[in-house]
């Protein structure tokens, strides 16, 4: 365990890898010995120190192969395999306490076919059944005995027979009641074990590690070692410090009453003062399990604690009590597992990347790995105080852990497995790609940068790239190698140049010709692309200038406030801070780049190459909007994103990213999520795609009902959601 004396630990019990019967070839004895030892080896790590060798993932598909080994060769099954027993032992730093009754494990299905192959068996075996689905917590198994309604012991799952008592620890959980309350009408429990989960809220998690870190002590790696290791520390007034909670989810022994079904015995707890969860359901056949999982997938993350899968549960404890139990798991259960969002994996070095404003940035190269669907092999550290704080080192076997859709993120080292090799990831002081030294361009800050904007390769290639992005001049014949391929053949020397590009030019580019020298096909492209984006509006020619914090929201604002580049260029500080949706810190950048020569070149060149640098006010235009925040989610069918957002600023309303009590409107479309249920849960309107046209054309009355008239408050939103 992560702060507490480890070699005190207790070894894993004896006998735990004999030798299989003779009859079975010796290689897959060998094999069978040897995954066994390693699955031992992972689960002391796992339960005793609370600080796991390899993910989740990997652990399971060691399990697998095991599985599938002794289901070729059932001699290999004996009763001291680890696929026969309830994983987990106890450290002698706690009392050993025998629970009354068993605690078991839970099988696995790791697909939607394998959970409806066990339904079948168990419909096969009990009849038509209800299920029962809940979360499946991430967190550890803890048995409470209550004695006449008092909490007279607490203790780990352990090997199932026998945990660690901690008691005094599982005291100091907020919600875990001393007493129970008494229920009018039901007989008191003179004796009950209450079995658990406990966990550490996902929001506490991160402030934990930071402090730990900060006081020279290793992080843990997930919420999940986080609740162990909190729990089982020595001094329970540790335990105390740290943000613990706990959710019940079934009985052990109990006298003095009786239930019928689980659902019926969770209403009961909770009358009890027990934490039950409130999102479990039961439901009449697989099919809706697999909706429930379904669902709970796509809200995986919207949790107070991390969950693994859903456990379904035969619901009638009659039927339970027919399936019964096998010698680690009962037959009437199954956990679903959702696909790992952790693995572990090689970091082979870490580079630094020069980005498009000269941030320096180290980059952590992998080994490839597949994590939560996609190959990853490369993760930002986004700067030299990240990789401190991480504390990883080049040539450490690191988890890496990609949840949904955010980017893929390098969570810490694994030290255990750490061999000396391993060495200290060091700054350099030099850009890596044109020489200049590095430095930062404010005291205080984080990042540190190359100042050599306007010839660093790095930089060049960087912001040709992003002159060409969707959010700036949207030209689609000019992607990444393109972008390299343009400034190796020297046909421009920086952005400036690029609208000045002609055929002649262009046909030195080898990207852009044919085999007979003539220009291909996309080098035509480019030119009638580039023609094109000479009439693009003028915020998008800020947004391609790369001035820091000038994003597509800012650039509106200062296009919309003041019309023209020579206004902005002209404008004081404080007019630009004035403009709304500007601000201090975005006037000052504007103002220093336009005082660079080079920059003020661009603009000059562009301009004279028939860059639009002006906005017509347009009248056509009602500003229906005017005061209104719209949040606009799903897919539309006859609006792209951009387009739904344009429409909302040309009208005057502000298009923001996240829903809030300020949000006016939610226009939802084709597969809506969490801003969907979030404008429900606000009671903030939601609009179709006919709904919304009506908004746009004739303003909020339109689509108001009469009677809602107290509805939202006029005003701004104060989220910035559009650019994270
Ligand atoms: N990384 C490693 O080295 C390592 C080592 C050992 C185990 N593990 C991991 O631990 C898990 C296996 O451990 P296990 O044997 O405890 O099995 P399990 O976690 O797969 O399932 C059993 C446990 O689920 C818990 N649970 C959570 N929510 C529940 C609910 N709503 N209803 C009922 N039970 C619920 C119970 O406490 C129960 O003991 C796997 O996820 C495995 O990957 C990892
Ligand atoms: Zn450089």
């Amino acid at each position: 365990m992560a702060e507490s004396d480890v070699s005190a630990a207790q070894e894993l019990p004896e006998g735990g890898i004999t030798a299989a019967p003779a009859e079975i070839p010796e290689d897959a004895r060998h094999r069978w010995a040897d995954l066994a030892e390693q699955i031992q080896g992972h689960r002391f790590a796992y339960y005793v120190r609370d600080s796991p060798s390899i993910s989740d993932g990997e652990f399971d598909a060691l399990m697998k192969q095991l599985e599938e080994l002794e289901e070729q060769f059932p001699g290999l099954r004996t009763p001291e395999s680890p696929t026969q027993q309830v994983g987990g032992t106890w450290s002698t730093d706690f009392e050993p306490v025998d629970h009354l009754e068993r605690m078991l494990s839970l099988d696995n299905a790791f697909s939607v076919e394998e959970l409806r192959e066990w339904a079948a068996r168990v419909e096969r075996e009990a009849g038509p059944v209800g299920y029962l689905c809940e979360l499946k917590i991430d967190g550890l198994a803890v048995n409470l005995l209550y004695e006449d309604g008092r909490l007279v012991r607490a203790a780990t799952r352990g090997d199932g027979r026998t945990g660690e008592d901690v008691t005094l620890n599982v005291r100091t959980i907020r919600g875990v009641p001393h007493t129970l309350t008494t229920v009018e009408g039901v007989p008191f429990p003179q004796r009950v074990e209450v079995r658990g989960e406990v966990f550490f809220p996902i929001e506490a998690f991160a402030e934990l590690n930071a402090k730990l870190v900060e006081a020279g002590k290793a992080p843990f790696a997930n919420p999940r070692n986080a609740a162990a290791g909190s729990l089982r520390m020595k001094d329970p007034r540790v335990t105390a410090t740290r943000p613990l909670r706990m959710l019940v989810h079934g009985l052990g022994a109990r006298t003095g009453f009786d239930i019928t079904s689980q659902s019926q015995s969770y209403d009961l707890l909770k009358a009890w003062g027990l934490p039950t969860s409130s999102t479990y359901r039961v439901v009449g056949g697989v099919d809706e399990v697999v909706q429930f999982i379904e669902h709970f997938g796509e809200h995986r993350h919207d949790q107070i604690h991390e969950i693994d899968g859903v456990v379904v549960k035969v619901d009638a404890v009659a039927q339970q009590r027919r399936l019964g139990a096998t010698s680690r798991a009962p037959r009437w259960a199954i956990a679903f597992k959702y696909p790992p969002e952790e693995v572990t994996t090689k970091l082979l070095d870490i580079q630094v990347q020069i980005g498009r404003t000269g941030r320096a940035t180290p980059q952590g190269v992998m080994e490839p790995v597949t994590v939560a669907g996609s190959k990853v092999g490369y993760a930002t550290l986004h700067n030299a105080f990240e990789v401190k704080r991480k504390g990883v080192l080049i040539g450490d076997t690191v988890v890496l852990r990609k949840a949904g859709d955010v980017i893929p993120e390098i969570v810490g080292p694994v030290a255990e497995v750490r061999d000396g090799s391993e060495r200290e990831f060091v700054m350099p002081t030099h850009c890596p790609e044109c020489g200049t030294e590095l430095r930062y361009e404010k005291e205080g800050e984080k990042d540190i940068r190359c100042p050599n904007a306007r010839t660093c390769p790095a930089q060049l290639r960087e912001r040709l790239f992003h002159v060409a992005g969707r959010g700036a001049f949207d030209i689609e014949a000019l992607g990444w190698e393109a972008a390299i391929g343009l400034l190796q053949a020297g046909a421009v020397q920086n952005e400036g140049d690029l609208f000045d590009l002609t055929p002649e030019i262009l046909r030195t580019v080898p990207l852009y010709t044919r085999k007979d020298g003539e220009l291909s096909a996309n080098g035509r492209k480019l030119l009638d692309n580039l023609q094109k984006a000479k009439e693009q509006p003028l915020w998008r020619v800020l947004v391609a200038l790369s001035i820091r914090h000038v994003g597509p929201t800012a650039a509106r604002a200062l296009a919309q406030s003041l019309g023209s580049m020579e206004r902005i260029r002209a404008a004081s500080q404080e007019e630009l801070a004035a403009v709304d949706g500007c601000g201090p810190v975005i006037a000052e950048a504007v103002k220093e780049w336009f005082e660079v020569d080079w920059h003020a070149d661009v603009v000059r060149r562009w301009a004279e190459a028939g860059v639009r640098m002006a906005d017509e006010t347009d009248e056509s235009v009602p500003r229906t909007l005017e005061g209104i925040t719209v949040v606009v989610t799903g897919s539309l069918e006859t609006f792209s994103r951009d387009e739904a957002k344009e429409a909302i600023l040309s009208r005057g309303g502000k298009a923001s990213g996240s829903v809030s009590k300020k949000t006016h409107f939610v226009v939802a479309g084709e597969s809506a999520g969490t801003k969907y249920d979030k404008a429900i849960q606000l009671g903030v309107p939601v609009l179709d795609e006919a709904g919304f046209r009506l908004l746009l054309e004739q303003g909020p009355d339109a689509v108001t009902p009469a009677e809602s008239e107290e509805g939202h408050p006029g005003g701004g939103d104060g989220s910035v959601g559009e650019e994270k």
